[in-house]
């Protein structure tokens, strides 16, 4: 509960929730007050009492019906607002702490957050709607038993060594449906994910039904039915203490009844008023256990939420916005000193480096190798994706380091091998009509696709043609330095040769950096510098050994 309100209280305020605690207390005690008046009417008409009608009576009672609609209403709608303002709220944040995580603390934890800000947000607000029904119940619970004291201390006590018997058997058969409920809860992190790879895979599937199948049978029937024997066992658990809780009360009524009204010798309007408020307590009490399930898989929802949070929270590297972005007229030139990055301490993890390189402005740097030497991995480790193991990256003369990492990477303007095409030009206020225009000439797709606004009219090209649009796209950032992950692997033989033999000395031209990595050996001579990876470890070579197309 208290994690609950580590959530709540931050967004309803203190007095907020004390005013809603307040409605609460009153709504409940007129629903306790209308259950004391009906028992004593009643308790007057068995003893002969009330035999003309009570003027005094009906206006209580409107005043009561009164007062009770007002406070439910404002406390509803008060508790709707707040769920509201909890779910939005909730989902805001998490977006906000992923948008500052850090890469690979964003990769690691995909599914965890998706489930979070699907289930448990959802979970969560839906049950803090029935937290109004749950808090109301519970002070007509413990008015009812405080007004039991006053008819019978007798019977009172009869009644809560009945109800700290139920309360003990809830708590001892209680902790292992929570697990139950937890376990299940867990399963929907895996669910999500191969649910995503149903979702990313789709064309594959489409292709060859087996694999949909392979994954539907061998994964998710597996979750569901594990699932649904959890949240079953659990729930039923659940059911099985409501119906011991209302065994004991009807033993308890029944032992009222037919034993203590004759040994104890209580009089009928007192038998009559404690048996009929008994009831009412039942009927709250039936409110509250049914309610129980929902409020501890609310509490497992606010456990991961907070978590997540906290996780997120602890992040040792986030992505803050940059203070100052870097001109181009202000770059000049890259510098890495012995760089090393290894993905994991573990023996046999890959690693590269020491790496010594340099890229200065206006050149065209490409960086070759086999598949799985360490490409990636090192142009990672330069954009700040990956942070160093050991050794130093200068921007111009200064040293990057965490405190100016946000300023450092405005540097870049990336298209990765696996690229998002985003639909529209985020992140740029005003567009440069003229360069846009020129650029769309330059990659060949006028007539294909326009602005509006900011808004690309389709994305819906060929693999090459959106891979042209991604780099229009990254150059409209106007940064000093373009990052190229085998850009030209999907282009044509004709297109291939217009980007390294025409496109890539125009962009040169306007100043801009250009490191490449490439497997296209026929134009490393359009390289002003070359390396290659191997093995984790990069060699600058001379442009001029590839004239030939040749590499031994
Ligand atoms: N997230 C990761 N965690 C651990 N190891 C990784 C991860 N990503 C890549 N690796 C390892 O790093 C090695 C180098 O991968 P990298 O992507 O840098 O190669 P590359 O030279 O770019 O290859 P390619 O030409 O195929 O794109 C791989 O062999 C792989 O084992």
């Amino acid at each position: 509960m208290q994690r609950v309100l580590k959530l709540i209280l931050p967004l309803a305020g203190k007095w907020k929730l004390g005013m809603n605690i307040l409605l609460g207390i009153i709504s409940g005690l007129c629903n306790f007050l209308f259950i004391h008046l009906v028992t004593r009417i009643i308790g007057e008409i068995a003893t002969g009492q009330y035999t003309v009608i009570s003027q005094q009576y009906l206006f209580i009672f409107a005043l009561i019906i009164l007062f009770f609609i007002w406070t439910r209403r404002t406390l509803s709608y008060s508790i709707i607002q707040l769920s509201q303002l909890l779910f939005w709220s909730l989902r805001k944040q998490i977006l906000s702490q992923v948008l500052q995580a850090d890469y690979r603390q964003l990769t690691d934890r995909k599914h965890k957050i998706y489930a979070a800000l699907v289930h448990d947000v959802n979970v969560l607000t839906q049950t803090s709607l029935n937290i109004i029904d749950f808090f109301t119940a519970s002070i007509l619970v413990f008015s009812c038993l405080v007004y039991l004291g006053f008819i019978s201390w007798i019977l009172f006590l009869a009644t809560l060594g009945v109800g700290i018997a139920g309360t003990a058997i809830y708590h001892l058969r209680t902790r292992k449906n929570l697990q139950q409920f937890a376990h299940a809860r867990d399963l929907e992190n895996k669910f999500l994910e191969h649910f995503d790879t149903i979702l990313k895979g789709f064309k594959e599937i489409y292709m060859e039904p087996k694999k949909g199948k392979a994954v539907y049978e061998g994964k998710i029937l597996g979750i569901a039915d594990e699932t649904c024997r959890d949240n079953t066992v659990a729930f039923t658990g659940f059911l099985n203490n409501q119906i011991v809780g209302r065994v004991l009360f009807y033993i308890l009524v029944t032992v009222i009844l037919l034993v203590f009204s004759v040994t104890l010798n209580i009089g009928t309007g007192k038998v009559v008023s404690f048996v009929f408020t008994l009831l009412y307590l039942l009927g709250s009490l039936e409110i509250m256990m049914s309610l129980l399930p929902t409020l501890a898989r609310a509490k497992i929802a606010a456990n991961h939420l907070v978590d997540l949070k906290e996780e997120l929270e602890a992040a040792r590297f986030s992505n803050p916005m940059a203070k100052q972005y870097i001109s181009k007229a202000a770059f000049d030139q890259i510098t890495v000193t012995d760089l090393t990055f290894h993905y994991s301490e573990a023996a046999g993890t890959f690693g590269i480096g020491p790496i010594n390189f340099n890229a200065r402005k206006g050149e065209a740097v490409f960086i070759y190798g086999g598949n799985g030497s360490g490409k990636t991995t090192f142009l990672h480790t330069v954009l700040g994706i990956h942070l160093p193991t050991a050794g130093e990256i200068r921007l111009n003369d200064a040293l990057v380091n965490e405190d100016n990492y946000a300023d450092y990477k405005t540097a870049f303007a990336v298209v990765f091998s696996d690229f998002y095409l985003f639909n529209e030009l985020h992140g740029v206020d005003k567009v440069d009509e003229e360069k846009w225009t020129r650029y769309l000439r330059l990659f060949e797709l006028e007539g294909k696709v326009t602005l509006e606004g900011t808004r690309f009219s389709t994305t819906a090209l060929s693999a090459g043609q959106r891979k042209r649009l991604a780099l229009i796209a990254a150059l409209m950032e106007d940064k000093p330095v373009l990052v190229l992950d085998e850009w030209a692997a999907d282009q044509d033989p004709y297109f291939r040769k217009r980007f390294y033999k025409e496109i890539l000395p125009a962009l040169k031209q306007e100043g801009i950096t250009i490191i490449a990595i490439t497997h296209d050996d026929k134009y490393y001579t359009c390289a002003d510098k070359l390396y290659k990876m191997d093995g984790g470890k990069l060699m600058a070579e001379a442009v001029n050994m590839h004239e030939s197309g040749f590499v031994a």
